[in-house]
């Protein structure tokens, strides 16, 4: 085990040092693109900018007679493009596939000092984060780069979810986590066919009409509220994320066509505090850009709340409703991430700006 004392000394001579903090770099939509696909891969000049991060995709969904071309589309997208304010990530293969460590081998020394986030998949507990932390700090000390590549984790195995917190602990390079609802339904047998989202089926039904003559009517119309299946592994995803001091993202929605389904997945996973989620379709990063950033109206009541409270501390009445120490840090959330955003999203900017309060 590493001491604390270790904890950020870099893992091999001449790599940089380790950051202490994650920063808080706006993520609201890691947008998926197969880098070996001529289609999408010409769209990616044109989507910076549009969008948070850029992620070029080399695991699942990329054909296995495809890797090596994706892999070096990816390289040449990482040195042609300039990425501007938008933030470029890559998805290399599992660590028990053939390809992971042509992935690694390559895409460092090629695009390493492009490359912000390396995403893992299938992680099942820290040592495959120590795997790629010494790798990566070797790869970095050969190729010279000075700014660490941080690590982001797919949580898509039982195991994985049972190790969650060690996960988000294994490495100063853990910038977050994301749901793989597909692979972990797999891996944990659930009945489920789909890529992320709700099921009719795990619901909850409103209790029987009791009978005048005593009994109960179980053939009467009952209403049934549907579930989240992603409840209990999304609230341990958040906690272990914040304990950390990394970011918590839903990962993706696969029905591309129920826009409005997608929405409610997404506005769960803010509510809940996660930053971000996965666009696997261009029609889903405009769904991530607006739910993952906070609405004027909330916004607008934050700052009320922070400006009635003064120093923070106490307890006032606003609106009928009793504001306190505890509330005056949940507004805080949301303005600090109003700003984070707006100082990227000039339409955001504009909106938050001409918030006049009562
Ligand atoms: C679903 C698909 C097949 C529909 O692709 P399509 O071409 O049939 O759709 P379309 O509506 O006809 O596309 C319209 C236009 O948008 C383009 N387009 C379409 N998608 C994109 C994109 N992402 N980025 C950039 N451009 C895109 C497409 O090329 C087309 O261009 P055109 O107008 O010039 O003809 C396609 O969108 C796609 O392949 N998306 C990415 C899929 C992906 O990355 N999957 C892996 C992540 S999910 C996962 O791995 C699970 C997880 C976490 O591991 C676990 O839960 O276990
Ligand atoms: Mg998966």
């Amino acid at each position: 085990m590493r001491t604390a004392k270790d904890f950020f000394a870099p893992l091999a001579v001449g790599a940089p040092a380790p950051v202490r903090e994650i920063p808080a770099r706006p993520s609201r939509a890691i947008h998926f693109f197969d880098p070996g696909n001529p289609k999408m891969a010409a769209k990616v000049p044109e989507m910076v900018g549009t969008v948070d991060v850029l992620l070029g995709n080399l695991e699942d969904a990329v054909k296995a007679e495809n890797k090596e071309i994706s892999r070096e589309g990816l390289v040449k997208i990482g040195q042609e493009t300039d990425f501007g304010p938008t933030q470029f990530w890559t998805r290399i293969n599992s660590l028990d596939s053939p390809w992971v460590l042509d992935d690694l081998t390559t895409l460092v020394p090629a695009i390493g000092h492009k490359l912000d986030v390396i995403m893992v998949p299938k992680v099942q507990g820290a040592e495959d984060i120590h795997y790629v932390d010494r790798l990566l700090a070797q790869l970095e000390a050969k190729a010279g780069i000075t700014k660490p590549i941080l690590i982001h984790a797919i949580l898509e195995t039982a195991r994985g979810v049972a190790n969650v917190e060690e996960i988000c602990g294994a490495s100063p390079r853990m910038q977050g986590i994301s749901l793989g609802p597909a692979d972990l339904a797999a891996d944990r047998r659930m009945k489920t066919t789909r890529v992320g989202g709700g099921h009719p089926g795990y619901l909850v039904r409103q209790d029987a009409a009791p009978l005048a003559e005593g009994g109960y009517d179980f053939t009467g119309q009952r209403a049934i509220f549907q579930q989240d299946l992603w409840h209990y592994t999304m609230a341990r995803m958040v906690d272990a994320c914040a304990m950390h001091g990394i970011y918590a993202y839903y990962g993706p929605f696969g029905d591309i066509k129920d826009t409005v389904a997608c929405e409610d997945q997404f506005r769960n996973a803010f509510l809940m505090g996660c930053v971000g989620a996965w666009s696997l379709h261009p029609v889903q990063i405009k769904i991530a850009n607006q739910v993952f950033s906070p609405s004027v109206e909330d916004v607008k009541h934050a700052r009320r709340v922070i400006a009635a409270m003064g120093d923070g501390t106490g307890a006032v009445m606003l609106d009928g409703k009793m504001e306190d120490d505890a509330s005056v840090k949940q507004c805080k959330v949301m303005v600090d991430l109003a700003e984070e955003l707006a100082a990227i999203d000039p339409e955001l900017k504009a909106r938050y700006d001409a918030i006049v309060l009562d």
